[in-house]
């Protein structure tokens, strides 16, 4: 199929859904005070992904995609408005009590890796299951199962250093998926990788969710990319819009 009749054939996300969302952004507003001038870059989002759903978030340089990933993952505090993950609102909840959330319902995948050099990639997998208290045992044991269905299982022992960019690559989504979050949040987790180890990685991170049930929100200039995630967004005047 091509990539216009996929882009074709996905219904936009308009009909209300009475589940409860995996990521709820509601009315958020992100200004950034620069000497005498003001950028308003986040104009009153609104935006909600469900269970199982991947969105493409593609919005030109500088719009404010790594903001929006941001405020979503609880990393910055909007200047108002709320953000709610799997129901829960977050914005009036004490910096301990985000940060148990942030943990515990949210992974990140960077365009870099930003995995433990000194550590193999089945360490690094199990290093935030161990940081929410599972015991090492269970950790690598839910380490190894991931980076296996990743395709990795051969690696467990190797160090970042002795991977390809790829494997790396599918290390950090082991990792940012190992304590089954909610929603994961990727900010051009392809940009570093050449256009068929990219294509791979997308693949396997777009079979993760179908498998796993969790949401993700994947910021990508690649439109083919795109084209294979459940929807595709865009930032236009500081506000959500879908695309398709
Ligand atoms: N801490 C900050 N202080 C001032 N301005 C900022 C700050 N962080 C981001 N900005 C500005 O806000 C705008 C949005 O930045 P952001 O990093 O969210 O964009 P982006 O869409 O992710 O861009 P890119 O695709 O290039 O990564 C940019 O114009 C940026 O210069």
């Amino acid at each position: 199929m091509s990539d216009a009749e996929t882009m074709t054939e996905t219904a936009p996300e308009t009909a209300p859904r009475a589940e409860t969302a995996a990521l709820s952004l509601r009315a958020i507003e992100r200004q950034y005070v620069q000497g005498d001038s003001t950028l308003e870059i986040l104009r009153g989002v609104n935006f909600d992904v469900f269970p199982g759903q991947s969105v493409a978030l593609m919005a030109p340089s500088g719009t404010g995609k790594s903001t929006l990933l941001h405020v979503a993952g609880l990393l910055e505090h909007p200047d108002s408005g709320e953000v709610f993950v799997r129901g829960t609102a977050t914005a009036e909840l004490p910096d301990q009590e985000r940060t148990r959330i942030r943990r515990t319902q949210i992974g990140f995948v960077y365009q870099f890796h930003h995995l433990l050099p000194e550590f193999s990639a089945l360490e690094n997998v199990m290093m935030p299951q161990m940081i929410r208290g599972l015991g090492k045992g269970e950790a690598a044991k839910r380490a190894g199962e991931l980076l296996g269905y990743l395709g990795l299982g051969e690696r467990l022992t190797h160090r970042p250093s002795e991977l390809s960019g790829g494997e790396q690559q599918r290390v950090a989504i082991a990792r940012a998926v190992a304590n089954a979050p909610a929603v994961l949040l990727a900010d051009e987790p392809t940009g570093n990788l050449d256009p068929k180890t990219s294509d791979h990685v997308f693949e396997t991170l777009t079979q993760l969710v179908r498998a796993s049930g969790f949401a993700a929100v994947v910021a990508t200039h690649n439109m083919d990319l795109a084209a294979r995630m459940d929807r595709r967004v865009t930032l236009r005047d500081g506000q959500v819009v879908e695309l398709d």
